[in-house]
């Protein structure tokens, strides 16, 4: 009997992406692989200038690699309509940055509920997908408030809360913590990590830090513009 392997929630196949630089270019990333089995969280650790936004950036198809493939569930984003990549990227893959990106004008809940809105869900049901998230993340009690009313480390809850809201197969995240005090960044990253193997998903954690890379299933780096284990 075959055995039935389930899709990838994320593959890079052989990904390139150079830049012009001054008068010649720069190979960042020269046919870099990397596969997330369902369920896998990664580690993304490698120095700085090496190409880790630039891999987040083409894995959350806000750019495209001028050589290889990205696949989402099987799907290569490279025989994608610019309509349907900004389906995917809406439905499929959660996004968290260094800094919260919250809207201002727009109280914790709010903030959840939009994206999901923007996705079609009624409100009702936006609504208890936000408490649910918000709550496991400890926040029932600031539903209301305004990102400027959060400790930091409450805003970086409300926005890695934001991008579990519509169910993405995929979280990618550029130094979730990154912004926040050590203590408060341990705390944090623990929830994550909490929420994120609780729903089931992958997710692609760019970090400086090596203690919290080491919480993560798998540490990846990048060398030469390839992506190698790290040992
Ligand atoms: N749009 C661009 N045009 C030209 N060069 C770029 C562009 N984006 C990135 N680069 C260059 O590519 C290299 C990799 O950048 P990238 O931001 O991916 O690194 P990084 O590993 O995320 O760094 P950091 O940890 O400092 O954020 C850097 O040398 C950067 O200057």
């Amino acid at each position: 009997m075959n055995e039935i392997v389930p899709e990838a929630p994320l593959a890079l196949r052989g990904v390139s992406r150079r830049y012009a630089s001054g008068d010649g270019t720069l190979d960042v990333l020269r046919g870099a692989d990397l596969v997330l089995a369902p369920g896998e969280i990664v580690a993304l650790v490698a120095p700085s200038g090496t190409g880790k936004s630039t891999l987040l950036h083409l894995a959350g198809l806000l750019e495209k690699p001028q050589e290889g493939a990205v696949l989402l569930a099987g799907r290569d984003a490279g025989r994608l309509s610019d309509a349907e990549r900004t389906a995917i990227r809406r439905d499929s893959i959660g996004f968290v940055y260094q800094f919260h990106h919250l809207l201002a004008e727009f109280t914790a809940r709010e903030n959840v509920v939009l994206p999901q809105m923007i996705a079609g869900r009624s409100r009702r049901e936006a609504g208890r997908r936000a408490e649910e998230l918000l709550s496991a993340f400890g926040l029932s009690h600031r539903m209301a408030h305004l990102p400027g009313k959060l400790s930091g480390g409450e805003q970086q809850r409300v926005a890695i809360a934001r991008a579990l809201a519509n169910r993405p197969r995929v979280l990618l995240a550029d130094e979730p913590t990154g912004n926040l005090d050590v203590a408060t960044a341990d705390v944090v990253f623990d929830e994550l990590l909490r929420v994120v193997r609780g729903e089931g998903l992958a997710a692609l954690i760019a970090t400086h830090n090596g203690e919290l890379a080491a919480r993560m299933d798998r540490i990846v780096t990048l060398r030469d513009g390839l992506i190698v284990p790290l040992h």
